[in-house]
């Protein structure tokens, strides 16, 4: 990206924060609690945590909107460069401060691609010729080129985060501070974007902190890890010695990179992030007296159905016929797409960001009709009814859950579709779905003043609280810790749901979807059991997925294996079944 020479000599601490307390206005509990942090140019920390923890509220305070935006109480003090930040004017600021926000739509407000990356360059008084060359190279190095002229709001989910991204790189500022950035991204598109991002860390030594619940596809990019709970730092250690510490990241119910996981459960002290690096550990060595403890007693959550599962009985809900359908009878996003789910099955929609999962689950919800064949749901053909028709049958969870969050509390949330449509038990509903997604204790808060994991959470719990026949759930999983998601996933498998859900989560499809359907450029190109879909490395390659770490090991050692319970299992018994991968 030009301009190499822009950073050299660097060295010294860039941010220094002590003793930062803040508390929003309303609340009577400060959310960050005497942080205290130390950064030096050219790092790049890796910022995690449980949802509600305070970590978008620490990135906030670093380019002025807390307090300057926010008021509330703050108090502590916070050196960019040595200088206060009290100090520093806007353009100085934005200047040495670039922040990707957690949701793009809070961040994007220009109506073309074009204008939203060219906006920040504009307001530092480039030179025309010189921002139409940095949007180019900022929108080439996001994969958004091709997208230049489009409308902001004709993205996807996927599309606008790289969108955002590139708005931040086009300025090149001295700190890069990123709050779950690629949360919506494919995982291609992920390693892409990270691989872009170390390389601006380390060839123009600019400084990154990146708040990620995906720590375990991030670790491996980062120096440090730096951990968060109820508003304070509790953990801060170099990437490599962090994992020494797994005791943590379990009770904080923190994914960890799969092989470390796996030399851990095999007592290798090793901590190896790749597929490459963890082969050579366990080839030719016995495991048999390490993995017995864990063999006769393995925790059956982990545990994934050895044949996948399929729908309990053949009743058929959801039928789609040669569906063609999109936002402009010009341009088609579904093109052709033939289907039909039973009762009971977990279909996970997998696939590039873009490809059409989103247009497919409103077509699913009736919201979004088809131009050409048909979609029955329950028997129903959508084209012939209007979305209000399933109201009560169909519960859908936008993309964006800030859509869907309209009410005082949370609980007056959960509690509107089951009033809406006169329910019985509306108290008790409210109640289990409140509990089944942990979010009880925060029930008279303001929706409005949660952090994204919450605010996810308080939207599905108002789904599920009318508890519909058919749940389309729109990448339920981005953005919270390993323990919610496991919470919640368990929770809508155990209650027997229907459930369509789009998602970039490999290893929560493996673990949870009793079929995957993958897609590409409007079609599906692959729909099966997880374990059939993830063997075929050519379909992953076209819909930017990526095998699970766990299933790339065991084929370097020649066996099958889909989690990490199965390849102990295997490693403990080398004689037991080693087939071709
Ligand atoms: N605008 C606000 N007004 C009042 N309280 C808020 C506001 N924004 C966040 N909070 C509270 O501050 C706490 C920390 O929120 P924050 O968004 O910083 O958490 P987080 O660690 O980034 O969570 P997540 O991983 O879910 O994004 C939460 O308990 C939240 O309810
Ligand atoms: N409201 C809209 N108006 C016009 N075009 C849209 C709209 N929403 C999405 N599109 C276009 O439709 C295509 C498919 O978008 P969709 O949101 O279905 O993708 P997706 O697979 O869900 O992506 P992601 O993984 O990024 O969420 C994209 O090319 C996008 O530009």
């Amino acid at each position: 990206m030009g301009d190499d020479i822009r950073k050299q000599n660097k060295g010294g601490t860039i941010i220094e924060i002590k003793d930062l307390w803040y508390t929003y206005p309303g609340r009577s509990e400060p959310t960050l609690k005497g942080v205290n942090l130390k950064i030096e140019e050219g790092e790049f920390v890796l910022l995690t945590g449980p949802t509600g923890c305070g970590k978008s509220t620490l990135l906030k305070t670093l380019n002025g909107i807390i307090p300057y935006e926010s008021e509330g109480i703050f108090s502590g003090s916070i050196k960019i460069m040595g200088t206060e930040i009290g100090d520093l004017n806007q353009v100085e600021l934005s200047r040495k401060v670039g922040l990707v926000f957690q949701n793009p739509d809070d961040q994007i407000f220009s109506t073309t691609v074009e204008d939203e990356v060219a906006f920040g360059l504009e307001n530092l008084c480039i030179e025309r010729e010189e921002i139409d060359i940095k949007v180019g190279e900022a929108l080439r190095t996001v994969g958004m080129l091709e997208h230049r002229l489009s409308s902001t709001n004709a993205l996807s989910g996927g599309q606008k985060q790289r969108v955002c991204i590139a708005s931040m790189l086009a300025m090149m500022p001295e700190i890069l501070a990123m709050d779950e950035p690629v949360s919506q991204m494919d995982p291609a598109g992920t390693q892409e974007i990270l691989n872009t991002v170390r390389e601006l860390n380390k060839r123009m030594k600019i400084t990154i902190l990146l708040v990620e619940h995906r720590l375990h596809e991030i670790a491996p990019f980062a120096d440090r890890i730096v951990i968060m709970d109820n508003g304070k730092i509790i953990f801060d250690q170099p990437v490599h010695d962090a994992f020494d510490h797994l005791e943590i990241f379990h009770r904080l119910g923190l994914r960890v990179p799969v092989p470390v996981e796996l030399c851990h459960t095999l007592g290798i002290k090793a901590r190896p992030f790749s597929a490459e690096e963890t082969f050579p550990l366990l080839n030719n060595r016995d495991f048999k007296e390490k993995t017995e403890r864990y063999i006769t007693h393995p925790d059956p959550k982990k545990r994934t159905n050895p044949e996948g599962c399929s729908a309990e009985n053949n009743e058929l809900l959801i039928s789609l016929q040669n569906v063609w359908s999109g936002y402009d009878k010009n341009r088609m996003v579904l093109k052709g797409i033939s289907l039909e789910i039973c009762r009971g099955e977990r279909v996970a929609v997998m696939g590039t960001n873009g490809s059409g999962k989103s247009t497919l689950l409103l077509n699913l919800a009736s919201i979004l009709k088809p131009y050409k064949g048909s979609i029955k749901i329950f028997g129903e053909d959508t084209k012939l009814k209007n979305s209000y028709s399933f109201a009560g049958r169909i519960g859908f969870l936008f993309q964006n859950p800030d859509l869907m969050l309209f009410c005082n509390s949370a609980e007056e949330e959960v509690m509107f579709g089951p009033v809406q449509l006169k329910l019985e038990n509306i108290e008790e509903r409210t109640r289990i779905s409140l509990e089944a997604m942990s979010i009880l204790d925060i029930k008279q808060d303001l929706p409005q003043s949660l952090s994204r994991g919450q605010r996810l959470r308080t939207a599905i719990a108002s789904v599920l609280s009318i508890d519909p026949e058919l749940v389309l759930l729109d990448e339920p999983t981005t953005g919270q810790d390993r323990e919610n998601i496991e919470q919640m996933m368990d929770y809508l498998k155990n209650k027997g749901y229907t459930l369509v859900f789009c998602t970039h989560d490999i290893e929560i499809a493996m673990l949870y979807a009793t079929r995957i359907l993958v897609m590409s450029e409007g079609q599906i190109i692959a729909d099966g059991k997880g374990r059939d879909v993830i063997k075929n490395t050519d379909i992953l390659r076209k819909a930017s997925l990526t095998q699970p770490p766990v299933v790339e090991i065991a084929s370097y050692l020649g066996i099958n294996a889909f989690s990490i319970t199965e390849l102990v299992e295997m490693l403990a018994n080398r004689s037991c079944e080693v087939v071709e991968c």
